[in-house]
């Protein structure tokens, strides 16, 4: 509707000179479709305008020049960028347009300026019509009483009502009340007013239509909004899924990165950065994965086209990181891949836990497989038999020397309990609390023994697992270690181990840190130290570093008062463990006291076990402990009549005898002393005195 003057003019560059002959100026108006023309003194003035009509009459009355006729003066000039509807109000009956330079381009009548206003008034109807009619919003429009005047086809889709049967009525009688009364009465437009009909939702702007200051009417557009209003709620939980989304990939302490089936990075999160290559504050959308993290190459994609399933991957950095790399292809309803999410997880921490969780557990098994010995030895240890004189007073030093921190070398044969009386001097010292560790020197190989004692720093050696170990002596802080079988200890490992006891500190093995201990040593051997140290297979500096208190328990053939409480504690224990009452019988009791027992305690608790499990019905027999007859020691009881003997010596063969008679026929010294109205403790002590 803003057509501008210059879009319709009739542009002309002719100018009529007063002093001009008409016949002339016709020619002008002849050639051009123009109907007036502007008229100039001789001092080039705009006198007024000339018409072709006026020019006509003129030559019909004879005349010759412009200056007789009458020049119209009902005119004004106007710019070229005037807008016609401004200038048609004017009431001109000629326009001169003038361009920006002040120059006369052309003129126009105010007739011819009407004309095209008004057809270009009609071809807006027009146009307006057609949006009216084909306008997927409703128009409604009413007149100042309310009364519907315009109700366009989407008017009758949306409401369901005609057209024929809403027009000339007054809009209420048609619509449920809506706002265009208010906007008739106040004047006042309403844009974008939303409202709900049965279940849906429209969206409107009222407009008042305004002439002469006055409120005429008013047109409504409105649309039905229900879809949209469906479409963006679900939009808007989208958006929110999205924004959940887009926290829980930044939040996640994994690399999280999304490429598109080539491999190209769409989006990732700050985690990944910590695995990439380069620069971090580079923007990475857009770039190929394989480049910026090498750990994931090009073959990882293609192995997961081809198996159209998630890959996993284990790969180790040159920084020694270790990664966990799985790669999910996400299809789309072609089955084709649209994009790849790739997840990035650092376990090298977890692997090193897992390591100390596993050595944390080897340690737990070993504490376990101590306490359950522990326990059975504490068992035995209530049954520890001290009934000989001489094993009275080993017990007597053990207990002494518990109350004091000094080291203690013990000696015997194997089997005579020098463990067993570590554990003593343990148990009733103030380190009972405190770890009690065993090593037997002699048992486990040179090569292990020092990192088994001193412990090693992670990477010490071939083998030695990536966290360390603490060693026996670092494990027996604030208690006891045992040295069992030291005489079996390597020359190489014994001055360490006189380093260890003198500075009382530990160095594991690849370390340089020194480790302070407290630590009680007790030690053992079946071996003549002594005689060690003269070979010069025992550093003598340290064999006196340990003998501070020396304790020898003696072997089972000189404490033969020990003898039979300990066989009938091993046969107590059986008969408890497998709950039947099974009884040595007297001749085989014999053969016990008879036998030499090289390998001691041990050997002892062995044959009775043997002999147990063998043996058939109630009794332990003679042939039993046949496997003991090799060790017997030689001895004569039966008494020649004739023989003169000293008294003494016969009296005690005869009691012998007769003891022995006693013990066979009642199976028990306890039976025997019974029948024979003595002690029991006298028939054990006679029985021992018999083996000597
Ligand atoms: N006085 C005792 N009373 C009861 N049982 C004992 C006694 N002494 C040792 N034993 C038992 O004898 C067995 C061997 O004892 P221990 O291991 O202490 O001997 P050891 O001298 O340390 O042997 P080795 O030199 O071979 O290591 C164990 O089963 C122990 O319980």
């Amino acid at each position: 509707m803003n057509m501008l003057i210059k879009d319709m003019i009739m542009k002309t560059s002719i100018r009529v000179k007063e002093n001009q002959y008409l016949k002339e100026v016709l020619t002008y108006f002849e050639q051009t479709d123009v109907n007036s023309l502007p008229v100039f003194n001789i001092c080039n003035q705009l006198i007024g305008i000339l018409t072709k009509d006026t020019v006509m009459i003129g030559i019909q009355n004879h005349e010759n020049v412009v200056s007789n006729l009458h020049l119209d003066q009902d005119y004004m000039i106007v710019s070229e960028n005037d807008h016609i509807q401004d200038i048609i109000k004017k009431q001109k009956k000629f326009y001169l347009v003038e361009n920006k330079y002040k120059s006369i381009i052309g003129i126009i009548s105010h007739n011819d300026l009407n004309y095209v206003h008004i057809s270009t008034l009609e071809r807006r109807l027009k146009e307006l019509e057609a949006v009216f009619e084909h306008a997927h919003n409703g128009i409604v429009a009413i007149d100042k009483n309310g009364i519907i005047t315009s109700f366009n086809p989407a008017t009758e889709k949306i409401s369901g009502v005609k057209r024929e049967g809403a027009l000339g009525r007054f809009l209420n009688d048609v619509f449920i009340p809506s706002g265009m009364l208010e906007v008739l009465r106040t004047g006042e437009p309403q844009y974008g007013t939303k409202y709900q009909v049965g279940n849906r939702k429209y969206i409107s702007n009222r407009t008042p239509i305004i002439e002469n200051d006055e409120v005429t009417g008013v047109v409504a557009v409105f649309q039905d909004i229900s879809e949209i209003e469906k479409i963006s709620g679900e939009l808007q939980s989208v958006r929110e899924l999205n924004q959940q989304l887009e926290a829980i990939i930044a939040a996640s302490y994994d690399g999280i990165v999304i490429t598109d089936s080539t491999g190209k990075i769409i989006r990732y999160n700050q985690a990944f950065l910590t695995f990439i290559q380069g620069d971090t504050n580079d923007n990475l959308n857009g770039k190929v994965i394989f480049e910026v993290f090498p750990s994931f190459k090009i073959e990882n994609i293609k192995q997961m086209l081809e198996g159209k399933q998630s890959i996993a991957l284990l790969k180790k950095t040159e920084d020694n990181v270790t990664l966990i790399i799985t790669a999910n292809p996400v299809f789309n309803k072609n089955e084709h891949i649209d994009f790849v999410v790739i997840n990035i997880q650092n376990i090298t921490k977890f692997i090193r836990l897992q390591e100390e969780v596993e050595n944390n557990r080897r340690l737990t098994e070993r504490y376990k497989e101590e306490l359950e010995q522990y326990r059975v030895e504490l068992k035995s240890r209530a049954n520890f038999i001290a009934d000989s004189p001489i094993m009275k007073k080993v017990v007597h030093i053990a207990k002494k020397v518990s109350a004091f921190d000094s080291t203690v070398m013990i000696f015997g044969e194997s089997g005579t309990g020098k463990e067993e009386l570590a554990r003593i001097i343990q148990l009733n010292s103030v380190r009972s609390e405190g770890p009690f560790i065993t090593i037997n020197c002699g048992a486990i190989p040179e090569t292990l023994l020092e990192s088994e004692l001193f412990g090693y720093e992670a990477g010490a050696f071939t083998g030695a697992g990536k966290s360390g170990k603490p060693g026996m002596f670092e494990l027996a802080h604030n208690g006891i270690i045992f040295l069992d079988e030291i005489g079996e200890c390597p020359l190489s490992i014994q001055i360490k181990l006189l380093r260890v006891i003198q500075e009382k500190v530990v160095t594991r093995l690849g370390g340089t840190k020194s480790i302070k201990i407290d630590v009680r040593i007790l030690a053992a051997t079946h071996r003549n130290l002594e005689e060690q140290v003269k070979k010069g297979e025992f550093r003598e500096d340290l064999f006196f570093r340990l003998n501070v208190i020396p304790i020898t328990l003696p072997p089972l053939r000189e404490r033969t008062e020990d003898l039979l409480p300990l066989i009938e504690m091993c046969l107590n224990e059986l008969n408890q463990t497998y709950g039947m009452s099974k009884q040595i019988a007297s001749d085989a009791f014999e053969i016990l006291f008879r036998y030499k027992w090289p390998g001691n305690i041990r050997e002892l608790r062995n044959a009775i076990e043997r002999s147990f499990v063998l043996s058939e019905g109630e009794y332990i027999n003679v042939k039993d402990f046949s496997f003991l007859q090799s060790e017997m020691i030689e001895q004569d009881t039966e008494i020649d009549d004739e023989e003169i003997l000293p008294l003494k010596e016969a009296v005690m063969n005869f009691e012998n005898k007769l003891i022995n008679r006693a013990l066979k026929k009642y199976g028990s010294t306890y039976k025997a002393a019974n029948i024979l109205n003595v002690d029991q403790s006298t028939i054990v002590r006679k029985l021992q005195k018999m083996k000597t």
